[in-house]
């Protein structure tokens, strides 16, 4: 007989709706509105600068929304009652006092928060830490003040778990660590929102994306269907009769970009696009498919929303 795992979690939905913040003249997050449901890892992506940490920090009532909401379970963070059970979050390692050890240091969170001595231990002993328990947080090398914190994240055994790029200088056994630890908390029926600026790592990670670029919703999908869309790739159409050929795709249900003088196609497949210039005498000098990787599907979606580029970014011809 199969035997059904008894969830402990899986009540708590992360709900974001029209949220924004500005600062200043600058608009950090515009009208966001997506949900993070239990019991997945759901990615938080999007380039440098685009939001990310700053929805992570209204969500944790250490910033004031200019606008909308950001509910855990249905309410703001300063509405929750005893909030380290039902959040943990992790934003940045090393923000634990120094001089104290790691034992002290959860000891004195566990207390000022009513959870009892004994998760202390439960909790080092989850992230690998006992060894290390007396040493000085101060002493820690990156990947150890990352599983500190991530301690400190799971003390009061929450139903959401926030993790703010948690790979970001780690060695590859850390990564491989904190993968294998998202995917047991979803497991548990968790609601687990972790950010990352790399595609390639989410899909390895994550079951679902919420993707942002300066401050706006870019893609709400589940990663297969994004690997999917980024498999499809497009067609690469060189012609010293681009725009007549461009104009006699318009209409059709077809993107054409302008790369480096030549023709991108997406929904398309290279023999139609051949077979429209064939029957309007139109030489073709290359006809080729090219698939993208994922991160060039990243790229792709979000081109025109970074902040910073220094990739050349293609013009749009329709
Ligand atoms: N306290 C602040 N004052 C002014 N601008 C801010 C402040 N915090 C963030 N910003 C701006 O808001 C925008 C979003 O920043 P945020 O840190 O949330 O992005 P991010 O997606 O987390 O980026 P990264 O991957 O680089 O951490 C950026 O343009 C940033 O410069």
């Amino acid at each position: 007989m199969s035997r059904v795992p008894v969830l402990r979690h899986g009540r708590y939905v992360i709900e974001i709706r029209e949220l924004t913040k500005r600062y200043g003249p600058a608009v950090a997050v515009d009208g966001l509105t997506f949900d993070v449901a239990p019991g997945r890892v759901t990615g938080f992506l999007g380039p440098n600068g685009a939001g990310k940490s700053t929805t992570m920090r209204m969500l944790l009532g250490l910033d004031h929304p200019s606008g909308g909401r950001a509910l855990l379970g249905g309410r703001p963070y300063r509405e929750l009652r005893e909030p380290l059970r039902i959040v943990g979050a992790l934003l940045e390692a090393r923000s634990t006092h120094g001089g104290r050890t790691a034992y002290h240091h959860l000891l004195w969170l566990a207390a000022t928060n009513r959870i009892p001595r004994r998760r202390v231990d439960e909790v080092l002993g989850l992230v690998g830490l006992e060894s290390a328990a007396g040493k000085r947080a101060g002493t820690f090398s990156l990947g150890m003040s990352q599983r500190l914190g991530i301690a400190a994240a799971l003390l009061g055994d929450p139903e959401i778990v926030l993790l703010d790029e948690p790979v970001n200088g780690l060695d590859p056994e850390g990564v491989r660590w904190i993968r294998t630890l998202m995917k047991d908390l979803a497991a548990e029926g968790r609601t687990v929102l972790v950010s990352s600026h790399l595609m390639s790592e989410m899909a390895i990670t994550a079951d679902h994306l919420i993707v942002i670029g300066q401050g706006r919703l870019l893609a709400d999908t589940t990663v297969d269907e994004f690997v999917a869309a980024s498999r499809r790739g497009h067609v690469r159409v060189s012609t010293p009769e681009a725009d007549r050929l461009a104009a006699l795709l318009d209409g059709r249900a077809v993107t054409v970009r302008r790369v480096d003088g030549a023709l991108e196609i997406t929904g398309m497949e290279a023999g139609a696009v051949g077979a429209v210039a064939g029957a309007n005498g139109i030489a073709l000098d290359e006809l080729s498919t090219r698939s993208s990787s994922l991160e060039d599907a990243f790229l792709e979606l979000t081109a025109g929303s970074t902040e910073y580029s220094s990739r050349p970014q293609a013009e749009e011809v329709r």
